[in-house]
C-alpha cells in the first residue's frame, strides 16, 4: 500500500492508571492491554480493569493478557472486564483459545532460534484473529524490553501481526520501516517503571509511528 495510506495499529500494553488509559484513547492508540498474567509486575486485578475500562473512549480495544491463567478465571474476568480482545502468551492451544467466544491474538515467543513457521502457525492456531510476535523465551514472561531479530518474524502468516519486544519512541520508526506489521505493541518503552507509563514517552511513541506510515523506502 503506498505510504501514508496504511495506519499501524498501536497497542500500550500493561496498564494500571485511568489516566494512562484516557490519553492513550485521545492519542489515537487502537487498543490497550490489561495484564492478568499471574508473575506479571503489571497484573491488576478485576476491578481495577473495570475502571480502566470504564475510561476508555469509544473505537479502542480493550485487550486482556493471559498466560496460562485457568479457564474459569479467564471466564471470570471476561464477565467483569468485557475485553474486545483476548492476547494469550502461555502454552494455550487452539480450542482454549477460541472456547471464550471473543478474538484472540496468539503470542509466538522469538526469544530463542527455532520459533514456528507460519504453516505450523496457519495451522496450530485456525481461530487466531493475529499473532504477535514478541521476543521472550517459551515459558518466559513478556514485557521485558529486549527485541528480537526481526528478519526472523515469518512472512506467509495470511492473518495481521502485530510487532512486539523492546520498542520504544527511539526505534519504532526503524521497526516499522523494516517489517511493515499490521500494529505495533509496547510496554516497558513508554513507562518509568513497570505499568506506570509516561505521556510524553506514549505521544512520541505515536509520532514516530505516524511518522513511518508516511515513510517511502
Ligand atoms: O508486560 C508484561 O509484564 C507481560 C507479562 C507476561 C506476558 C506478556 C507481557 N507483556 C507483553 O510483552 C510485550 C512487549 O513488552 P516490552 O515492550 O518489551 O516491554 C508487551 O507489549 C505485552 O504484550
Amino acid at each position: 500500500m503506498k505510504p501514508g495510506f496504511f495506519r499501524t495499529r498501536i497497542k500500550i500494553c500493561g496498564m494500571t492508571r485511568p489516566g494512562d488509559v484516557r490519553l492513550a484513547s485521545e492519542l489515537g492508540v487502537d487498543g490497550v492491554g490489561f495484564i492478568f498474567a499471574r508473575r506479571s509486575p503489571r497484573r491488576v486485578e478485576p476491578e481495577e480493569a473495570r475502571a480502566m475500562r470504564n475510561a476508555m473512549a469509544p473505537f479502542v480495544d480493550a485487550v486482556a493478557l493471559f498466560m496460562d491463567n485457568p479457564q474459569a478465571e479467564v471466564r471470570e474476568i471476561i464477565r467483569h472486564v468485557r475485553p474486545t480482545l483476548l492476547q494469550f502468551h502461555g502454552s494455550e492451544e487452539d480450542s482454549f483459545c477460541r472456547s471464550f467466544g471473543v478474538p484472540y491474538l496468539r503470542s509466538v515467543a522469538m526469544g530463542e532460534p527455532g520459533a514456528p513457521s507460519d504453516q505450523v502457525l496457519r495451522t496450530r492456531y485456525p481461530g487466531a484473529a493475529g499473532f504477535l510476535f514478541d521476543s521472550h523465551v517459551p515459558g518466559e514472561q513478556g514485557g521485558t524490553g529486549q527485541r528480537f531479530d526481526w528478519s526472523r518474524i515469518p512472512r506467509d502468516l495470511g492473518k495481521p501481526w502485530l510487532l512486539a519486544g523492546g520498542l520504544t519512541p527511539e526505534n519504532v520508526f526503524e521497526a516499522i520501516c523494516g517489517t511493515r506489521p499490521w500494529g505495533v505493541d509496547v510496554a516497558s518503552g513508554v513507562e518509568v517503571e513497570p505499568g506506570v507509563k509516561d505521556g510524553d514517552l506514549m505521544r512520541r511513541f505515536v509520532e514516530e509511528t505516524r511518522r513511518a506510515d508516511c515513510h517511502s523506502e
